[in-house]
This record gives C-alpha cells, structure tokens and sequence, in this order.
C-alpha cells in the first residue's frame, strides 16, 4: 500500500472517540489503510504492526509518531536499533551494506513479533526500501506465508515525496548534525531508483 503525501483523500468512519486533533493524521491516510487502522484499533485480541517506510526525509518517524499518538500505541524507531558500528558508518555517509542490515532487521522482526504476540499494536519508522527486507520484518507474524500480504498483521505504508523536498528536507537535517545516510541521499537518481523499483 503506497501513499503520497499530495494525493487527496476522503473522510471515512472512524471509532467514536476517534476524533480530536490528533487524530487528524488518520483523515490523510488512504481509505483501505485507514480500515485496517480501525482493524488494529478495535481487536483487542491480536497485536498489528504499521510499518512507515521511505527513503531518508519521505517523513517517516514524523508520521510513525502522529500515527501511534493518534491511535494510542507505541511508536519505534528502527534507528534506535542500530549497532554502534552501523551508526558509526551512517555518521560518515558510507552506505549499509546487507550485512550490516540484517542483525538490524532481525532484532527489529523480534521486537514486532514479541509486541503483536503480546496483542500489542505498534507503529514502527524504518526505511525498508527492498522487498526482501519488507519479508523479514512481515515474518515477524509467525502465520504469515509468503505474498499473503492481506492477511499479515506487518502491514506497510510507503511515503514518497519530490526528490527537491527530500534534498532540502536532508540538507536541513545535515546542517542540523543528524545521522543520515547523505552520499546516497543526495543523489537524485538514486531517489528515483528506490521509489520506481519498489515493489511490494
Ligand atoms: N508532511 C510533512 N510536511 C512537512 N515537513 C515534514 C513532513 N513530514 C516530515 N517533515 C519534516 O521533514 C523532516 C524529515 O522528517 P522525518 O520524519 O525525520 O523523515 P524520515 O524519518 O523519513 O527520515 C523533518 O524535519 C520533518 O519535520
Ligand atoms: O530515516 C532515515 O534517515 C533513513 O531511513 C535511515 O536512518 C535508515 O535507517 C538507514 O539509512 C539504514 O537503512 P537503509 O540503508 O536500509 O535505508
């Protein structure tokens, strides 16, 4: 499920009770994501994960964190599970290699599991940009099987925007000092290159 933050969108019924502020965010969801946020919010037997996936800047933590405010659950950070060595090479702009990713997605498929086992939802913010990373985290539901994607309780939503508003978007967070991964950010092509080839 993809969606980019311009297309417009139309109101539909949420839980009484889903109504203030906060709870804005939901309005700008497409309308079978925001069904499957109600799924999430009403079982109170079965824990979902929504994960907010994107290139650096597309705005996921921003939206993970709205998200789980609005609907009252914990919100992670994927970046908070780095090891001290991918974040060293982050720091210095050099590219993860799989390597580097996998420890990473696995600790992150034993937390989403150890949560939705517990019939606890989650947001969680995480790049996820290939397939087969999206498939390690979607095995964190032990009764998933391959390409059952309506079915798995890891669900993705992909933020996509202008590649001139993920450039000014990374240029701020590098005069800011934060970790991103700049060389691979601020080449145009390879923007394009992970959004067109993203396949689910
Ligand atoms: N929809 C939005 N409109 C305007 N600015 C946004 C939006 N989403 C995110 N931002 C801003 O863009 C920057 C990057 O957002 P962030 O959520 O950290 O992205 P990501 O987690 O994908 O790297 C932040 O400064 C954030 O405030
Ligand atoms: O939000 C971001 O700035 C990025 O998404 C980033 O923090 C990401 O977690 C790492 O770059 C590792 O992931 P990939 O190299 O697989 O995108």
């Amino acid at each position: 499920m993809w969606l980019s933050p311009n297309t417009s969108r139309k109101h539909h019924n949420f839980p009484r009770g889903l109504c203030s502020p906060s709870h804005l965010i939901l309005l700008f969801l497409p309308l079978p994501f925001q069904l499957q946020v109600q799924k999430m919010v009403l079982s109170t037997t079965t824990g979902f994960a929504i994960v907010i996936m994107g290139v650096s800047g597309s705005g996921k933590s921003t939206v993970a964190k709205s998200l789980a405010n609005a609907i009252g659950c914990k919100f992670i950070e994927a970046d908070d599970f780095h090891p001290p060595s991918n974040k060293e090479k982050m720091k210095s702009g050099v590219p993860l290699s799989d390597s580097d990713r996998f420890p990473w997605l696995e600790l992150l498929r034993s937390t989403i599991k150890e949560n939705i086992e517990h019939g606890h939802n989650i947001t969680l913010s995480c790049s996820a940009l290939l397939k087969k990373y999206r498939e390690i985290l979607r095995s964190a539901d032990c009764d998933y099987k391959p390409g059952n994607y309506t079915q798995c309780k890891v669900k993705f939503l992909c933020l996509e925007a202008p590649v001139e508003v993920l450039m000014e978007r990374m240029k701020r967070r590098s005069e800011q000092g934060s970790i991103s991964c700049l060389p691979a950010c601020y080449n145009p092509n390879w923007i394009c290159y992970s959004l067109n080839r993203m396949k689910r």
